[in-house]
């Protein structure tokens, strides 16, 4: 058994839906269960946490075995935290005793460096002595969460933490959960079905179909496929990881250095060598088959055609690698027309301009 990933393997018969699922889950970094309503990431989730029971289920945590032909760990007995759509605090204790709950009621001995931890992770250390309704809703998710890591789990299920929130709070709490990707040790399960937040947070994506799994990957990976909704999407786009090289501000433009190649930003707010995850959209890619000698565009990169496809009448998707070893994938959407005027094919190098870079984190 391996003792550094998640295994799952779940088989659940409703009347009118079945779930039928084998996973293999890195045992640290968020993974993304995303898919449309009803594709059955909630009910994957409540398997793990065990609160739905099935005969032949088999679940295994960083090696260690919650259920199997002979052990089945009831929900309390999983050492585990979870976070719902709505923040389920009771209304009469304050923040704090909401915190203080969460631990006693799993058993644990009050472990006050946990507590700290979690509440200097989620921010929330002014608001520890208020009582839910005088907290936002963003403000109570923290709280949620926060109680949830109280506990020290060693594995977080996060079910659409964000769905409850409007666009303003969910902005609010995005750098808390962005906090938590890099500071957490244990793997989190996060539900969504927002590509954005999936391109923010997720480290792995696992693409729920009909109780199924349509396919499973990195985030890049997955986002830069052209068989797969996200790349199919208005949306569509490549995340890339860089690191901070340098700012220049005179021009208030800051220097990324990203597998094998360079991306110029607006100037970031970000310490050199800082790790940063841009998104770059495929609307904001075009392509030309000489290098642009005077152009405006700072972002020109020698990039191959990998695959194209027609996604509308005029449009066409390219996906493209860049970068050393030609790793870093790009997606480009053209029209029909250039893609024949230029007599563009697969396996052709050219130069993508990228006119516009947005940071995500
Ligand atoms: N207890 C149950 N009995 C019968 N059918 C159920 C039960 N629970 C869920 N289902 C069905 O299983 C399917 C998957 O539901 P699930 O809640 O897992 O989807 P989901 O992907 O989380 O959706 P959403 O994004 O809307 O939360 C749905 O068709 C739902 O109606």
């Amino acid at each position: 058994m391996k003792t550094d990933h998640i295994q799952a393997r779940f088989q659940l018969d409703y009347p009118e839906f079945t779930l039928n699922v084998d996973l293999e889950l890195p045992g640290r970094g968020v993974t993304a269960l995303f898919g449309h309503s009803g594709s059955g990431k909630t009910t994957l989730l409540r398997l793990i946490a065990g609160l739905i029971r099935i005969q032949d289920g088999r679940l295994s945590v960083n090696g260690e075995v919650w259920q199997d032909d002979r052990i089945f760990l009831p929900t309390h007995k999983r050492p585990l935290g979870y976070v719902f759509q709505e923040a389920s605090l009771f209304p009469h204790l304050t923040a704090r005793g909401n915190l203080e709950y969460g631990m006693k009621r799993v058993g644990n001995a009050m472990d006050g460096a946990a507590l700290e931890q979690a509440v200097a992770l989620l921010g929330i250390g002014h608001l520890l002595d208020r009582r839910p309704h005088q907290l936002s809703g963003g403000e109570r998710q923290r709280v949620a969460i926060a109680r949830a890591l109280a506990v020290q789990p060693r594995l977080l299920l996060m079910d659409e933490p964000l769905a409850a929130l409007d666009l303003k709070r969910k902005q609010e709490i995005l750098p808390y959960l962005e906090r938590l990707h890099d500071a957490l040790e244990i793997p989190v399960l996060y539900v969504s079905h927002s590509p954005d937040e999936v391109a923010r947070l997720a480290d792995t994506v696992v693409l729920m179909e009909q109780g199924r799994v349509r396919a499973q990957g990195a985030v890049n990976e997955l986002f830069s496929r052209l068989d797969l909704a996200f790349a199919q999407d208005q949306e569509a786009s490549a995340i890339i990881e860089g690191v901070v090289l340098s700012h220049d501000d005179d021009y208030a433009l800051t220097r990324l250095e990203i597998q094998g190649g360079h991306l110029s930003v607006a100037r970031l707010n970000r310490d050199i060598h800082e790790l940063v995850r841009v998104r770059i959209h495929a609307r904001d890619v075009s392509l030309a088959l000489d290098e642009p000698g005077a152009s405006s565009i700072l972002n020109i990169l020698p990039a191959r055609i990998l695959e194209m496809r027609e996604i509308e009448q005029a449009q066409v998707l390219v996906k493209l690698c860049t970068g050393a070893g030609e790793k870093t994938p790009l997606l480009a959407r053209i029209t029909r027309h250039s893609r024949d005027r230029l007599r563009l094919h697969e396996g052709q190098s050219v130069f993508a301009q990228v006119k516009a870079v947005a940071l995500m984190d």
